[in-house]
């Protein structure tokens, strides 16, 4: 008779780089790094300027192909089936591109078709909704939205393709601290749902707030990763205000 575990072996990441080195045109950007994102967690990366994030990011979306270790989305390759791990992901820029000339609701309904998940008016003003985009910003042309609407329509995008995976690039750069704090909140609403975050960025106080887990880039290897609640623990390692004296004072934390 065999036996069985009691325990539920740990559910695959939806994001995962193991061991990725990858680089540009033979210069080596990333050097060996593991980063795994699970269901439901926000990971925030930070690290100097030029430290590799972006490289990362691109990693995920399947623009740039590892020289050696694999990336994953959801268990897709976006090496070799760059639509299907696409299709997992939604991605914010810093600079949300929208279609200047269309309303909030008529970008979403078209970005929808675009992503072959075509959805009705209610359902899109339900996501636009339950992205905290005020009511009354719906039919309105987008050309005059702040960064933060813009980001807005790109989380009730995330919301109605239903994607497990959210990748973001400084999406609390520019914006006021109430906006901040407005964004975080629909950030956790996102991990409510079980997707798993990964966002780029420089506010390390910011991401505390928000992230379950911080990691630290530098010179393309992960060379810190705490848990983002700890700075109870009364270990030094692990609180992130100490964190912060020691990332600002390297310029790689604002
Ligand atoms: N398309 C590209 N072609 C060649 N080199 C690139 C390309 N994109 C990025 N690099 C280089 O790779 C390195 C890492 O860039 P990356 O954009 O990943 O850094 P980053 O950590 O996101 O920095 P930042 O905080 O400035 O956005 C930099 O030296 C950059 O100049």
């Amino acid at each position: 008779m065999s036996t069985h575990p009691n325990t539920t072996p740990p559910a695959a990441p939806v994001l995962d780089a193991s061991g990725v080195s990858a680089g540009y045109g033979g210069r080596t950007i990333l050097q060996g790094l593991n980063l795994q994102v699970q269901r439901g967690q926000i990971y925030a990366l930070l690290g100097s300027n030029g430290a590799g994030k972006t490289t990362t990011l691109s990693l995920f979306l399947g623009f740039l192909a590892p020289s050696a270790g694999s990336v994953r989305v959801q268990g897709t390759d976006p090496v070799t089936d760059p639509d299907g791990a696409r299709r997992q992901l939604a991605y914010i820029p810093e600079n949300v591109a929208l279609y200047e000339h269309l309303s909030a609701r008529e970008n979403l309904s078209y970005l929808l078709d675009l992503a072959g998940q075509p959805e009705d008016a209610q359902a899109i003003d339900q996501a636009l909704q339950a992205a905290g985009l005020d009511p009354a910003a719906h039919g309105r042309r987008v050309a005059g939205f702040s960064k933060g609407m813009r980001q807005k329509v790109a989380i009730a995008l995330a919301l109605a393709r239903k994607v497990p995976a959210l990748l973001l690039d400084e999406p609390t750069s520019g914006l006021d601290p109430q906006a901040t704090a407005e964004f975080n909140r629909l950030l956790a609403l996102l991990r409510a749902q079980g997707v798993a975050i990964l966002m780029v960025t420089h506010d390390l106080l910011s991401a505390a707030d928000v992230a379950d887990r911080i990691g630290f880039i530098d010179a393309g290897r992960l060379v810190e990763e705490v848990a983002a609640d700890s700075a109870a623990s009364g270990d030094e390692r692990f609180d992130v205000r100490a964190l912060h004296r020691r990332y600002a004072a390297q310029g790689v934390a604002a």
